[in-house]
């Protein structure tokens, strides 16, 4: 059996992840599972923790488990990604969880236990992850998404903001990004923006913000890229730009089935390198998490992750 390391995150969710912890903690003991856990006490502390278990484990095969939502995997994928011998899976405990849509992982926390039980006894599959590279040189990793322009100026609100807490606590949390969209949209400053794909210059006049997905969802659920996926060896580019306020409204419903890549003023591309600069710095996010600003550049990394998982639809 392989040794089994959670990480949780008690503040996911407003504090509601600490519940969700509890249930998983008491099945666990009721089936006499071998486990450690940590938790997570300060923005950052996730890779931390992944650091401490790897030089413990030294070259020893381990699952880390990650309790929380999305910003909790992305500090944890960063951390696990320099020690080839970590497997990670997850667990949804926090507002949005788009890493559990994007990876057939069951939303339910746990249905999502017995869901990695299962998997246990089986080989990880090979994920691929993209790979950013700020002005300062350094690499951030992303597993979901990466964005410049609004969704960065929406995630970046969403993180800081109170509403959260009051949707969370009417189990609305997912509609936060929701909520600060709609705020957004009347004073969201559009810019120019140039990305070169794979050698290949576009630019863009007046752009809403560019992503960058390694799987189809984002922001609580949103199927921002319907194509793409982590086992294919490419990023899907979406840009939207030279669109209205209010049509970006009414484009944006259509975001929840992916109807909105029909809409002219949303173009799709698929890439292995992309650069992405502009003449002012616009906001960028990785995972949901503010990561500075332009220029970036970002590639793939393929097959580079062990997850374990393996719902229908996946490899
Ligand atoms: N003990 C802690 N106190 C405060 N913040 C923390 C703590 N542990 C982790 N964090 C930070 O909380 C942020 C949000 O965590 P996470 O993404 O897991 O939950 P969420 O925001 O509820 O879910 P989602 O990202 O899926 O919407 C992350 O940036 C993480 O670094």
């Amino acid at each position: 059996m392989k040794k089994l390391y959670f990480i949780i995150n008690p503040q996911a969710k407003n504090g509601r992840c600490q519940k969700v912890w509890r249930k998983l903690e008491k099945i666990l003991d009721e089936q006499n599972i071998s486990y450690e856990a940590f938790f997570t006490a300060y923005h950052g502390h996730g890779k931390e923790i992944v650091q401490l278990i790897s030089e413990k484990e030294t070259g020893k095969k381990v699952v880390i488990v990650v309790v929380g939502g999305d910003g909790t995997m992305h500090e944890v994928v960063n951390g696990a990604v320099v020690n080839k011998h970590i497997q990670l899976a997850y667990i949804p405990g926090g507002s949005g969880n788009d890493f559990s849509r994007g990876f057939g992982i069951p939303r339910n926390p746990v249905a999502a236990l017995y869901h990695l039980l299962r998997q246990l006894k089986e080989e990880a599959s090979l994920i691929d992850l993209g790979r950013i590279t700020n002005k300062d040189e350094e690499y951030i990793y992303f597993v979901n998404n990466m964005g410049v322009g609004l969704d960065a100026h929406i995630a970046r609100k969403v993180n800081l903001s109170k509403i959260k807490k009051l949707l969370n606590r009417v189990s609305l949390g997912k509609l936060v990004y929701v909520y600060f969209l709609l705020k957004s949209v009347f004073t969201y400053q559009r810019s120019s923006i140039e990305i070169i794909i794979d050698g290949k210059k576009i630019a863009f006049d007046s752009t809403w913000f560019v992503t960058v997905s390694n799987q189809p969802f984002f922001g609580g659920g949103m199927k921002i890229s319907p194509n793409a996926s982590p086992f294919d060896g490419q990023l899907n580019i979406t840009v939207v730009h030279n669109l209205s306020r209010l049509k970006l409204l009414f484009v944006f419903i259509t975001v929840f089935w992916g109807g909105h890549v029909a809409f002219k003023e949303v173009e799709t591309f698929t890439g292995s390198e992309i650069r992405i600069s502009s003449p002012d710095s616009i906001q960028a996010h990785a995972d949901g998490e503010d990561i500075g600003c332009t220029p970036l550049t970002t590639i793939t990394c393929r097959r580079f992750l062990p997850i374990l998982s393996k719902a229908s639809g996946m490899e």
